[in-house]
């Protein structure tokens, strides 16, 4: 490591650089019969999407914070060289995508490509139609069988989300391997950010996951079992990783992440806590989030099930200790050296709780300690933060959320200082 200044050191110290996605093409894609394969809840009104999304990159901006947007870093990354192009093709262009015949035509004609225009529809999606295909029915049954509005390449709109695909942890980046295949080609369009754009190529930084970056190889077989997204995993501070064992994310691959940080001396302790399977409780960031260095919010019902365990390095490499921890909170006291760790719970009554949480009221993105963003539309969460002290900067999320996703769930933080 060398005196790089990308990392997240902390959930809540100063954030200094974010990627978000502003709703494009993709959006336009989604309809009531695709929404619940594609993980919406309902279709968005796209133009309203944007407003919303535009207030929340000002809010960001007039705080001090450097706010990247993904596509135009994906376009950028296609264009610094031949091999980004290449690879963002092969990784993504294959016979689990797009059938085996359809593989070298694909490829050859996306080579042609811009940037900006691979990165629209690698993002936006690519219909049958778009790609004027037709005439090779009689050896694709994948373009035989489809109407013109069908997808070759299916569009991302959870690249809205963009916490999930990866997770940068302390000096490093997971390449995360997605629970749901509608999500797995998001992460090939990050690493392909993370190996080729400028801002990155050129920095010294460590791959948590897979091991030293082996994403060249990354394809839809190479994942195997492994489960894992960044919403439930946070860098807390103090050498410390907590990882929520979730729907999406499972304890081999919370391993894997414990091995290789320890190997490089860059946490030391790995706390998972057992999230429940459900839809509105997808990662761990949607029930609990960090707020302060010394405060949190959770939804309650998930702390009464919190089951949770602590890994530390084994005595031999490779290997960890594992031990239960008394509770999810004693364990983060312990962990952050606080004598309490003050846990705000969702605003309102039973039936309040349950809708604000469903809304995102538990997923609070920070930008310093104490300062954080959430929905409006929160109004008994935000009331009880602010009675707490912590200054909560309200924006609209009534497209933004419909995918399930607050602020938290809507960046990626690549640079935040430590607490
Ligand atoms: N970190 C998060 O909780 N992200 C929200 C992801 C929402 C997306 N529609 C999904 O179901 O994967």
């Amino acid at each position: 490591m060398t005196d790089q200044m990308l990392g997240v050191h902390s959930e809540v110290g100063t954030l200094r650089k974010v990627i978000v996605h502003r709703p494009e093409l993709s959006f336009h894609r989604l309809t009531p019969k695709n929404m619940e394969d594609l993980l919406f809840d309902d279709i968005l009104w796209v133009e309203q999407a944007q407003i919303e999304h535009d207030a929340f990159v000002t809010v960001m901006r007039e705080r001090g914070v450097e706010v990247f947007h993904h596509q135009q870093l994906l376009a950028q990354a296609l264009d610094a060289s031949f091999e980004a192009k290449q690879h963002a093709i092969e990784q993504t262009v294959t016979h689990l995508t797009v059938g085996p015949a359809l593989v070298d035509v694909v490829r050859e004609t996306l080579a042609g490509w811009s940037g900006e225009k691979l990165a629209t529809h690698l993002i936006g999606g690519l219909t049958k139609e778009e790609f004027g295909i037709a005439d090779l029915e009689a050896h694709s049954l994948v373009v035989a069988s489809a109407n013109p509005r069908e997808f070759i390449l299916p569009p991302l709109p959870n690249s809205l989300y963009q916490r999930d695909p990866s997770a940068w942890l302390y000096g490093g980046v997971s390449l995360n391997p997605m629970f749901y295949h509608v999500r797995l080609l998001e992460t090939i369009n990050q690493s392909i950010i993370y190996h080729y754009h400028p801002m990155f190529a050129h920095e010294d930084f460590a791959y948590w996951y897979p091991y030293a970056g082996e994403d060249k190889r990354f394809n839809e077989e190479s994942y195997g079992m492994a489960a894992m997204e960044g919403g439930d995993m946070m860098p807390i501070g103090n050498g410390t990783v907590v990882i929520g064992m979730s729907e999406r994310t499972n304890a081999r691959t919370v391993e894997h992440i414990a091995v290789s940080m320890f190997a490089a001396g860059a946490a030391e302790r790995i706390i998972a806590v057992h999230v429940p399977k459900s839809r509105s409780y997808m990662h761990l960031d949607t029930v609990f989030t960090f707020l302060d260095v010394d405060k949190a919010t959770a939804y309650p019902p998930f702390l009464e099930t919190a089951t949770t365990y602590s890994l530390r390095p084994g005595d031999k490499e490779g290997t960890t200790e594992v031990h239960r921890d008394t509770s999810f909170a004693a364990a983060l006291q312990e962990a952050l050296g606080l004598t309490r760790l003050e846990i705000i719970p969702t605003g309102g009554d039973d039936y309040q709780m349950t809708r604000e949480q469903w809304d995102s009221a538990n997923n609070f993105f920070a930008l310093s300690p104490g300062v954080v963003i959430g929905y409006h539309k929160n109004a008994f969460t935000n009331r009880k933060l602010r009675e707490h002290g912590v200054e909560v900067l309200e924006i609209e999320g009534f497209e933004l959320g419909k995918g399930r996703g607050g602020a938290r769930c809507m960046t990626c933080p690549i640079e935040r200082d430590a607490i």
